[in-house]
């Protein structure tokens, strides 16, 4: 449904390198993630898919078409939901809908069966400016725009920055229902914990891919062994650890601190305990835990 190969872009006369020999491809009716932080280059390769940009290399279609031949076919088969708020907030809910209904040569009613879900939770605003909205309720304006002429193929840009815990749950539900009426979903997102709601993602960091695949797959292939570690004084702890010879790896990750050993065939959490005893950390807590897309993001990264 979308297969990039090679796909370059540079900013700045070449200065800025966005996007780096990007080739992946996304089956039909799959929900497809592209992770990574700000300024890994996501914007730049939806903006490329959606026929907003112009690649400098490589070559890219969707649902079969070329995005710089068929641009014209590419903007009425695809919706898009850019990464800025970008609807018109002087109009209302209801206003911003008919215009981009009007302009795909369609009706609200034409397709309301597909934004009705999400629709009925903005509607008892549909009189307020867009401007005027919540951050959750500009996202899933936003999402009834870009869908309400039945889009194959939806591409949307971090569409959960800037939006509420509740509200990001619920939208990534509907991202599913969505997916289960056949529409094809690329996601951008900097949150890794959202990596696992997607069904095959692709790391990007730099305007590289680091790593395609489902996020159990990636998680399976983290090369060490990984132990979770915490102590009374959590940033004496990442000091000390960080001083020791014998670890690869040190990040801290919420409550604890995730560690792996350059090698961990002999008894080295037990060397790290005694050596951590002897800097003076109190209630010492170490454990093996499982791998999460942020370590596995982490460790390619310093691979790379
Ligand atoms: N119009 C532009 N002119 C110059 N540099 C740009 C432009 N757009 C993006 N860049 C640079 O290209 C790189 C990739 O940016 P891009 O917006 O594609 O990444 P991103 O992963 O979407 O991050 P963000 O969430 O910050 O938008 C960054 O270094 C960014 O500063």
């Amino acid at each position: 449904m979308v297969a990039l190969t090679d796909i370059s872009k540079t900013y700045n006369d070449g200065g800025t390198l966005a996007v780096d020999r990007v080739s992946f491809s996304v089956e039909k009716g799959e929900l497809f993630g592209l992770i990574g932080p700000d300024g890994a280059g996501k914007t730049s390769i939806f903006r490329v898919l959606t026929t907003l940009l112009l690649p400098d290399g490589g070559s890219a279609t969707v649902n079969g078409l070329d995005v710089v031949k068929d641009y014209k076919a590419i903007r009425s088969q695809v919706g898009y939901m850019p990464g800025k708020f970008s609807l018109y907030q002087d109009l209302s809910v209801e206003e911003n809908l008919n215009f981009f209904a009007t302009i795909f040569g369609t009706t609200i009613a034409e397709n309301y069966d597909l934004i009705k879900e999400i629709y009925v939770q903005i509607e008892p605003f549909k009189t307020r400016r867009a401007g005027k909205l919540s951050g959750g309720m500009k996202q899933k304006l936003a999402l009834c725009c870009a869908l309400i002429h039945r889009p194959t193929v939806l591409f949307l840009d971090e569409p959960t920055t800037g939006v509420d815990t509740v509200s990001r749950k619920e939208f990534w539900e509907m991202l599913k229902r969505l997916k289960q009426q056949g529409i094809t979903i690329l996601v951008s997102t900097p949150y890794m914990d959202e990596a696992t709601l997607c069904e095959r993602i692709a790391l990007i960091q730099k305007g590289r891919i680091m790593s395609i695949d489902t996020p159990a797959n990636i998680t399976k292939r983290y090369p060490e062994k990984l132990y979770a570690i915490k102590a009374e004084n959590m940033s004496k702890l990442l000091h000390d650890l960080r001083q020791y010879e014998a670890i690869k790896s040190c990040n801290a990750f919420g409550e604890y601190h995730h560690i792996a050993f350059k090698d961990d065939s002999d008894g080295e959490s037990e060397k790290l305990l005694g050596y951590l005893e002897t800097k003076g950390h109190q209630n010492l807590e170490i454990q093996p835990t499982t791998p999460t897309i942020e370590d596995c993001f982490i460790d390619l990264m310093e691979g790379n």
